[in-house]
């Protein structure tokens, strides 16, 4: 499925990472690297920098100290746009007033993809949703629309996928799906 990145993953280093906030330190001398075409998963109790750890990476906050490399090439002073990472956070936000086809597409478009649809629909089939591609996100269940979310980070092959609970929201049988359904994805599409 070529891509707006066309990458096939990427390793992900953290290199002495430290992010303080006004009077607080959320990480501390972080060193982390997850190699190409791994799953990896942060756990922790609350509030101790998971979600901040993603931010840094997906350039959504800026590291105190330290550096962040994507594929061996240093982006801790690149913008979010400039770095080949998705992330797809609990709190998906779809447009309510796009189909879940122009959702998909929308990122596509902005970049001026020539077979933008074509790529929107192979997005769709993947998380097996294409079936409502003219629906509004309203007219799906809660599972379907974190599907959309994710066929929406998908369709642009980044080399780098974030996670952020995305599943946290569904009951156990679609979280158990799901998971199953992004190994499957992640062996599909690499
Ligand atoms: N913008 C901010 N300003 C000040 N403190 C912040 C800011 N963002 C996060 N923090 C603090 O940094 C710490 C880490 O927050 P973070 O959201 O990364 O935790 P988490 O591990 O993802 O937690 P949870 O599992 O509850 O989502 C928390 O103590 C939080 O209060």
């Amino acid at each position: 499925m070529p891509g707006a990145f066309d990458e096939s993953g990427a390793d992900l280093e953290l290199v002495g990472v430290t992010k303080r906030f006004p009077g607080f330190t959320a990480i501390e001398n972080l060193n982390l690297m997850v190699p190409a075409g791994s799953f990896f998963a942060l756990l922790g109790p609350s509030g101790c920098g998971k979600t901040t750890t993603l931010r840094l990476v997906a350039g959504l906050e800026e590291p105190t100290a330290g550096r962040i490399l994507i594929g061996g090439k240093d982006v801790t002073a690149s913008k979010p746009h400039q770095r080949p990472v998705n992330t797809v956070f609990q709190s998906y936000a779809l447009f309510p007033h796009m189909s879940v086809l122009a959702n998909v597409e929308f990122g596509l478009k902005r970049r001026g993809m020539q077979n933008s649809r074509e790529l929107a629909h192979e997005a769709l089939r993947l998380v097996e949703l294409d079936h409502v591609a003219g629906r509004r996100p309203a007219q799906l269940s809660g599972g379907q629309q974190q599907r959309v979310a994710l066929a929406r980070a998908v369709v642009n092959r980044p080399a780098l996928l974030l996670l952020d609970e995305p599943l946290g929201a569904l009951d156990l049988k679609l979280r158990r799906q799901m998971q199953l359904e992004l190994k499957s994805i992640q062996g599909r599409s690499a």
